[in-house]
């Protein structure tokens, strides 16, 4: 049903200026103002087809249409993501013969050109004698292939990879990129060289996958400005979310408008996307800079959240945030002991229990409960399970089931010798073999893979790590078979560094499968596999990029205090135990997927929803902020905050652990943006 415009809306509707920057605040409507100019635009005679509907992401695609709908826009409007609409005008100029379509690649092929790029980059090393620390190994791990996919899509946001393809590309700094990305330059070095690789000669592409689109139509019109006269214009161009552009749709966006109408919505307090590149100056002074000609309007008072939240969000981004009037949302702060294990979460389950019993119409998936990151989800879901309340992970993986903690289980198998536990559970098994392959070290090649190790059953329709998981999943006893004969096994082709690590590793389940008599827990091996294995050391390796590397190593020490919580089980009943958990969950997801489910997710994956009852566990130091880029964390916490309706519960250390207060709700940086590091 269409809302009544109100007199900020009215405002901006009634604006015709050629450029409008709208400004809001979170959930003041901004999605819902896009539809309204749409509609409006369409009813003066604009014809759909005129208008460009633009968002970043799928989910925010999809929010948009269906405002539109709700607001009576016309059916014809569509709403596309920006790489959506770039690859309809590359098929344009395709089609106008200015372009040989490059072929597209799948995931797998593009893996396999990033190996290759590697192998070539150290050929140069080799050549040049040049000693590095660097291992260019990459085939051997499945997550140092997708990391370095990550960072070529942020240094193609970033439209650096550009320069990569330049004539004159030697006087590229390569160094000062890999400073500004915090990355060793040897990953750039790779980006680079997989980039001449695709990009022969300018402007033309040897292949091109997803992320290629919005980049390399920048680069075709930059090369051939003519080009956009044969391309598509729009007469009015909407873009929702505009705090999630990134450079490369900044200059995309740019290119496309010429004499059309652009009105950009965004809040600047909700950036926190940088995976895909996005940036706070485009929301502000590089917007302002090459729009000189721009109206800025406010939305500034939320329809989502009452005064309390929008008071302790006017301090936490020192921007004024209002509520509508008749809003009303209850803070709580709940307290927990942070020496205590597991008290934060009792305290966060107590509360969710309490919401719930407190009216009859609250269900459970009314309340969410939102961490920092989701290393800090273990007790969380270990107290809901405990609990008996029925929860799903949203957009994040619950920690029974992530690389790092899959890793630490398979050792627990193959030192305990105990496999019941895996029998018939095809999907555990997948994702525990994967996992053990990525941070001991496995070859990604399958031609190499099979030479060396699969002698006999292969089938060519299969990667070799499937054809693995196969084994596995056929006898789960084979995991040992798996570590002992394939993953710790030395080969020709290994670098000094994957031998170093397969040795240690080797080592250290042969002593604790020696000595398992003398470690009766779960919790003995997992505390012996830490003192024997340099762990940040062995994860930094699986995962490079230092914030998901700590929260991995996090993710462990948690999954130890766990199991020391679990005191004298043996092994082989933890392992039950975990089982039973897991069994837990996966029933409540597939059966009871249409039934009231409280929602565990993190503050990146709520952005852009809102529940009535939001939970905020481990505001404390080290914990959120976790960063020592308070500007960021706050913006976190922003986003957290206003993701609430009803009530927002705030959990904080008591008065006696004052010294671990978050510095984003309390002292200098609370006051004034400034402030200390987390520890
Ligand atoms: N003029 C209006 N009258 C009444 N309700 C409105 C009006 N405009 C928007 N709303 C409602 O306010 C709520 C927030 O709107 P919307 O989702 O568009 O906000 P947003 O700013 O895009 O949120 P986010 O914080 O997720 O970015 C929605 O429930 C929407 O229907």
């Amino acid at each position: 049903m269409a809302h009544t415009p109100s007199p900020e809306q009215a405002d901006i509707l009634h604006s015709r200026a050629s450029v409008v920057h709208i400004d809001a605040v979170a959930g003041a409507g901004k999605t819902t103002t896009m539809a309204m100019i749409a509609r409006d635009a369409c009813a003066r005679g604009l014809g759909p087809a005129a208008i460009a509907c633009l968002a970043f992401s799928a989910g925010a695609r999809k929010r948009f249409a269906q405002k539109l709908a709700e607001e009576g826009a016309p059916a014809g409007l569509v709403v596309s993501t920006v790489g959506d609409h770039a690859l309809r005008h590359l098929n344009k100029l395709m089609s106008t013969g200015m372009l040989d379509l490059p072929p597209r690649i799948t995931g797998r092929e593009m893996r396999e050109r990033l190996v290759q790029a590697a192998e070539q980059v150290w050929q140069r090393y080799e050549r040049a004698g040049i000693a590095t620390d660097f291992d260019f190994g990459i085939e051997h791990s499945t997550d140092r292939i997708d990391h370095l996919l990550q960072v070529l899509r942020q240094l193609k946001a970033a439209l650096k990879t550009h320069q990569f393809t330049e004539d004159d590309f030697r006087s590229v700094d390569l160094h000062e990129i890999s400073e500004e990305h915090d990355l060793p330059v040897q990953l750039i070095e790779i980006c680079a060289e997989y980039e001449r690789l695709r990009e022969p000669s300018p402007g033309e592409f040897a292949w091109q996958a997803e992320d290629d689109f919005v980049p390399d139509l920048v680069r075709l019109l930059a090369l051939y400005p003519a080009a956009l006269d044969h391309l598509w214009h729009a007469a009015l161009y909407l873009v929702d979310e505009w705090h999630d552009v990134n450079a490369a749709e900044f200059k995309l966006i740019a290119l496309l408008k010429r004499r059309g109408r652009l009105v950009v919505v965004g809040d600047r307090d909700q950036v926190i996307d940088e995976a895909r590149g996005a940036e706070l100056r485009f929301s502000a002074e590089t917007f302002l800079a090459a729009y000189p000609e721009a109206v800025r309007f406010p939305l500034r008072r939320s329809r989502r959240f009452g005064p309390s939240v929008s008071r302790a969000v006017s301090r936490l981004t020192s921007r004024q945030v209002e509520s509508f009037e008749g809003l009303h949302t209850v803070q709580h702060k709940l307290r927990y002991a942070p020496p205590v294990p597991g008290s934060c979460a009792a305290a966060v389950i107590a509360h969710a229990r309490k919401v719930h019993e407190a009216e009859q119409g609250v269900q459970w998936s009314d309340i969410a409960i939102i961490t920092r990151d989701d290393d800090q989800s273990i007790d969380i879901e270990n107290a809901l399970i405990d609990a008996r309340i029925p929860y799903r992970c949203e957009d994040v993986v619950s920690y029974l089931l992530r690389p790092e903690i899959l890793f630490m289980r398979a050792l627990l198998h193959i030192v305990s010798g105990h496999y019941d536990t895996l029998e018939k559970d095809a999907s555990t098994v997948q994702a525990m073999v994967s996992a053990l392959a990525a941070f001991v070290s496995m070859p990604a090649d399958r031609q190499q893979f099979e030479v060396d190790y699969m002698k006999t059953g292969r089938s060519p329709r299969k990667t070799p790590l499937e054809e693995a998981i196969e084994s596995v999943q056929g006898t789960p006893s084979a995991l040992r078979w798996f570590f002992d004969g394939i993953v710790a096994t030395h080969r020709e082709t290994d670098s000094q560094l994957t031998r170093n690590w397969k040795a240690r590793f080797g080592a250290c389940v042969a002593e604790l499968t020696a000595n398992s008599a003398s470690l009766p827990t779960a919790a003995a091996v997992l505390q012996a596999v830490q003192r024997m294995v340099d762990l940040p050391a062995a994860v930094g390796r699986a995962v490079p990029r230092r914030s998901e590397a700590d929260s991995a190593v996090r993710s462990i020490r948690s999954f130890t205090q766990f199991a020391e919580a679990c005191g004298k089980m043996s092994i082989a009943q933890f392992l039950t135990e975990l089982r039973g958990r897991q069994g837990k969950l996966s029933a409540r997801t597939d059966a009871q997927r249409h039934r009231a489910q409280l929602v565990l997710t993190t503050v990146r994956a709520a952005k852009g929803q809102e529940w009535d009852h939001v939970i905020l566990p481990y505001l404390e130091r080290g914990e959120f902020p976790r960063t020592a880029n308070l500007a960021e964390e706050k913006r976190f916490l922003y986003v957290a905050m206003t993701r609430a309706r009803a009530s927002l519960a705030l959990a904080e250390p008591d008065d006696g652990h004052r010294e671990l207060w978050s510095s984003l709700l309390h002292g200098v940086a609370a006051r004034t943006g400034a402030g200390e590091p987390a520890p």
